[in-house]
């Protein structure tokens, strides 16, 4: 599937008041299309109200809200929410649907035929993983609440909505389940690109997925928005550094990069059962590999194609190891004589070298 249209989304002034209860105060936020924004924040925040409030559930008491364009307030509130995808906790499937009519509910609604509309079904059962000839005939109560939530992101995106709103849509199931489910929705995002304002109380879920996190306090007051990264290594106040907690600099090992051009080559006569990783992993994935292993030290492989486990050939060794960027010309060593099915890794760090590119990130 194609990355489709999304739009961007501006909240100018936004409140809520429901009686005495101020629920959201004067947010102004500007999600760019094709971001994903997290809110986060404690219980009572206002996450859900904000989310409400941009389909039109819940009406603002003030302020304006855009879709793109064109100001949310003034759209017709069915039309809009047709365009826009939502995502829940439980889901909420209908029961006495199969999982394709759940699925093609909206498709059906704005009039596609049957035809395209079951197409449609086939691409987003396989995008989300499951097999459409297994799952499509089934209940909603036959099927595991993994599979109950992939159908539900399914249905969101079915019509091709210009932004995806998900209301802790991945709090219900167990945390292994949960770790698989962000995986595969992160690697749906990259296909299909949509503007998506998720919510979640979890922080590690916020910094896996966000792109950017908003971070709000009681009443829905914005405490900071920022990418992960600055979130983690540059608190704006108290609030925000307790909230996403002590640990913080463990989490940043999760969003910084592996320092891709600033290697240490790797040692002549590396062993081949080294402990490597992938150049577009994270600074966690690289300490966990070298703390499994006993060299001291992890090295680096080119991302793609996968290299055969002969492929910690350190430079210098008969091979021409290409340094560089993700995108440099293949930043791989092929051996004299290889296969080319070979790749030699791009060089290593050291314990000192991470914590050195975590301090960098900072900075
Ligand atoms: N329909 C309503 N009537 C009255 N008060 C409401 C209503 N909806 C929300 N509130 C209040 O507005 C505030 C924000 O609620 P909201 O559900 O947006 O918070 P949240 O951050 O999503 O919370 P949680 O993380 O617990 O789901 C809370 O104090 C809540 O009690």
């Amino acid at each position: 599937m194609n990355a489709t249209r999304a739009e961007s989304i501006r909240l100018d002034q936004v409140r809520r008041q429901f009686g005495e209860t101020v629920a959201v105060d004067r947010l102004t936020l500007e999600i760019p299309a094709g971001e994903l924004v997290v809110l986060i924040g404690p219980s009572g925040c206002g996450k859900s109200t904000v989310l409400r409030m941009i389909n039109r559930l819940i009406e603002p008491s003030s302020g304006r809200m855009f879709l793109g364009e064109e100001e949310i307030t003034k759209s017709d509130p069915v039309k809009l929410r047709r365009r826009i995808g939502y995502v829940i906790q439980n889901v909420g499937l209908f029961p006495h649907q199969t999982v394709r009519e759940n699925v093609a509910t909206v498709p059906r609604l704005v009039g596609w035929s049957k035809a395209k509309a079951n197409s449609r079904v086939d691409e987003l059962m396989t995008l989300v993983g499951l097999e459409p000839s297994r799952y499509a005939h089934r209940y909603p109560h036959e099927l595991s609440g993994g599979q109950r939530q992939r159908i539900g992101v399914a249905r969101a995106l079915a019509a091709d909505p210009v932004v995806l709103l998900m209301d802790e849509p991945f709090s219900a199931v167990d945390p292994i389940v949960r770790a698989r489910l962000q995986d595969e929705f992160l690697r749906l995002q990259g296909a299909v690109g949509k503007t998506i304002v998720f919510v979640t109380h979890d922080v590690d879920e916020a910094v896996r997925l966000g792109d950017r996190i908003a971070v709000l306090s009681e009443g829905g007051h914005l405490e900071q928005y920022g990418t992960p990264g600055q979130v983690l290594s540059h608190p704006a106040n108290d609030f925000v550094a307790d909230f996403v907690g002590s640990d913080r600099g463990i989490k940043r090992l999760a969003v910084t990069p592996i320092p891709v051009s600033n290697l240490r080559p790797l040692p002549a006569g590396a062993p081949q059962n080294a402990p490597s990783v992938t150049q577009t992993e994270s600074l966690r994935e690289a300490l966990a590999a070298l703390l499994e292993g006993d060299t001291g030290w992890v090295a680096v492989r080119p991302e793609s194609p996968r290299p055969s486990d002969s492929a910690l050939r350190p430079s210098g060794t008969g091979s021409k190891v290409v340094r560089g960027e993700p995108t440099a010309q293949p930043a791989v060593a092929l051996p004299e004589g290889g296969t080319g099915s070979e790749q030699a890794a791009l060089g290593m760090l050291t314990l000192d070298d991470i914590y050195t590119a975590l301090r960098a990130a900072a900075a």
